[in-house]
């Protein structure tokens, strides 16, 4: 059997009633099928939502709040509450769970981010499982993931998985809401996720879980395009993981086989980077940037916009629109005095120790992983 690395996502209507208390029935079960997926040789790791519902009712809220401060003092709460029983579950099948709970500058800091593939590697390496949420109680609006879908697709990219199982409280896509459409049909395969899909998928039918079918697919497209195949859909019993990976699942499987894998550096500037600025690029360098895998060189740059450093990413605009990003490796100060020259000149002036602005390898094209 191949060894696979798999992100198994739980919705808090998977693990939680409405009254605001963890299932355990529901947990123990995902813990067994999750214990069976690790016995049979393959690496997990858990992206478990359910803090806020799981906390709520113990602060008094009658239900899942809407405020920015109670759902963090819920998350509080609840966080532990489901941590504690996630330890003694798996601690049934020998297995230590780690917690690990991130935010969107974990993901936009470049260090933090090399450095979060590194500690869930090691993690992996020593055989624990990690569990993993979003640090809800310092999470900020404005900074957050948007919600734990789209956090589970961006750390199977970044760990590289081979699927990502987003388990939730219906057993699959289907073509409207079936909890509004009782003629709605089932979807069994999506070879790929198109904005029109997106945007045809509706919002959460329960009242803890957030975001709903269309977050599933918004998280699946970029999944994705990170190389990463994706289902979605439910299952019972303790082999409903096994059986899911099997292509025997309840639900609906998306992405072709044989996705290729993008490297880190290249999700980090295509998903988490800030753009510095912008370089105005002529027709020669649109080519081989986007159709013959070549690396920028001054002499295609014509203009440029912003104050950055080396090491920064900027944004490249050919005569046509936005090309894609890429990692600078002179500031904008540098730049400004080598655009537009050939190579040959600039070795002849020794302006530069090298020629390439943006290696091909630190370079992603707009709209796409690669
Ligand atoms: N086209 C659709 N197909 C299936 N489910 C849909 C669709 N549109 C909306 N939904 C709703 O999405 C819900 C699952 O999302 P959500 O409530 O956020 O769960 P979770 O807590 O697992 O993230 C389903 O219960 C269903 O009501
Ligand atoms: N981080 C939040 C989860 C938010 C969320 O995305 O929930 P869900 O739609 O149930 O996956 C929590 O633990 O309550």
């Amino acid at each position: 059997m191949e060894k696979k690395r798999i992100v198994v996502k739980i919705g808090s209507s998977s693990l939680t009633n409405t009254k605001g208390q963890i299932d355990q029935e529901k947990l123990a079960e995902h813990v067994e099928a999750v214990a069976m997926l690790r016995e049979s040789g393959h690496e997990v790791l858990l992206v478990s939502s359910g803090a806020v519902a799981a906390g709520f009712a113990r602060l008094g809220y009658p239900s899942r709040p809407i405020t920015l401060k109670g759902k963090q003092a819920a998350a509080a709460v609840g966080q532990s509450l489901l941590v504690q029983s996630y330890i003694e579950k798996f601690s049934q099948f020998n297995l230590i769970p780690a917690q690990i709970l991130l935010t969107r500058n974990d993901f936009s800091k470049q260090d933090r981010y090399k450095n979060a593939y590194a500690t869930l590697t090691e993690l992996l390496e020593r055989g624990i499982l990690p569990i993993i949420n979003e640090n809800d109680t310092v999470s900020v609006e404005e900074l957050t993931f948007g919600d734990n879908d789209m956090l589970s697709a961006l750390v199977s990219g970044l760990v590289h998985a081979d699927h990502l199982i987003i388990l939730t409280d219906i057993n699959g896509l289907y073509d409207a809401n079936p909890r509004n459409n009782p003629e709605a049909k089932k979807i069994d395969y999506l070879p790929e996720v198109t904005d029109e899909m997106v945007a045809a998928a509706g919002g959460s039918g329960s009242k803890v879980g957030t975001g709903g079918m269309k977050s599933k697919m918004m998280a699946a497209k970029t999944a994705l395009s990170l190389g990463v195949q994706v289902f979605i859909g439910l299952g019972n019993g303790p082999r409903k993981l096994i059986n899911i990976i099997n292509g025997d699942g309840d639900g609906t499987y998306i992405g072709k086989d044989g996705l290729t894998a993008i490297t880190n550096s290249r999700q980090w500037i295509a998903l988490h980077s800030e753009v510095a600025g912008t370089l105005y690029v002529d027709k020669g360098a649109e080519e081989a940037l986007l159709h013959n895998g070549k690396s920028l060189l001054p002499a295609g740059i014509f203009d440029m916009d912003g104050s950055f450093q080396k090491g920064d990413v900027v944004e490249v605009v050919g005569p046509n629109g936005v090309l894609g990003k890429g990692e600078v490796l002179f500031s904008s100060d540098d730049i400004k005095n080598i655009m537009g020259k050939r190579s040959e000149e600039l070795v002849e002036e020794e302006t530069l120790p090298a020629k390439v602005v943006i290696h091909r390898n630190k370079w992603v094209k707009h709209n796409r992983g690669n």
